[in-house]
């Protein structure tokens, strides 16, 4: 778990991108976002989309590990923060993990010959979790898409 803390210290903030754009790596992400918003979806036609806060809720968020063992069933939703305030905000995102010696790897019932080839390599959890941290501080690939390149099967 993690506790992110915008601190606006009493100025206002002009619109400001704090934390860009990203898909989460684990399994899936409980994420607690307080009132004052700013947390952003993107769309499957690429706009971004306000994610409005509710009081008492949680958003949980499909990760690409997930994605990965899925078959890609499920995707990983990228996201990022876009603020603009007077006030602090803070958000709380919980991770679940894999074991981190597991291996990714979908189950057969997940994949077939026609319409849900198999889409990724196997991979283990640790190593991925460790290539794709040093990804994001490095800013060498697009995390968006870090685990296609990572563990993508490409066709044709
Ligand atoms: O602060 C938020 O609302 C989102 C945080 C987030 O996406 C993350 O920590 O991965
Ligand atoms: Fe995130």
């Amino acid at each position: 778990m993690r506790i992110n803390h915008l601190w606006s210290g009493g100025k206002f903030m002009e619109e400001e991108e704090v934390l860009p754009p990203h898909t989460d790596i684990a399994c899936f992400t409980i994420l607690y976002q307080d009132d004052e918003g700013g947390l952003q979806i993107r769309s499957d036609e690429g706009k971004w989309l306000n994610v409005k806060p509710v009081s008492n809720s949680f958003i949980v968020n499909v990760a690409d590990s997930l994605k990965a063992w899925s078959n890609g069933r499920y995707r990983s939703a990228e996201h990022r923060v876009v603020y603009k305030g007077w006030r602090d905000r803070i958000s709380v995102p919980w991770f679940a993990q894999f074991p981190y010696d597991k291996e990714i790897w979908a189950p057969a019932e997940l994949v077939d010959d026609k319409i849900h080839p198999r889409r990724y390599r196997p991979f283990t959890f640790s190593q991925f979790r460790r290539d794709s941290l040093l990804n994001l501080f490095s800013k060498q690939e697009n995390p968006v898409t870090f685990v296609e390149s990572y563990a993508g099967i490409s066709r044709g």
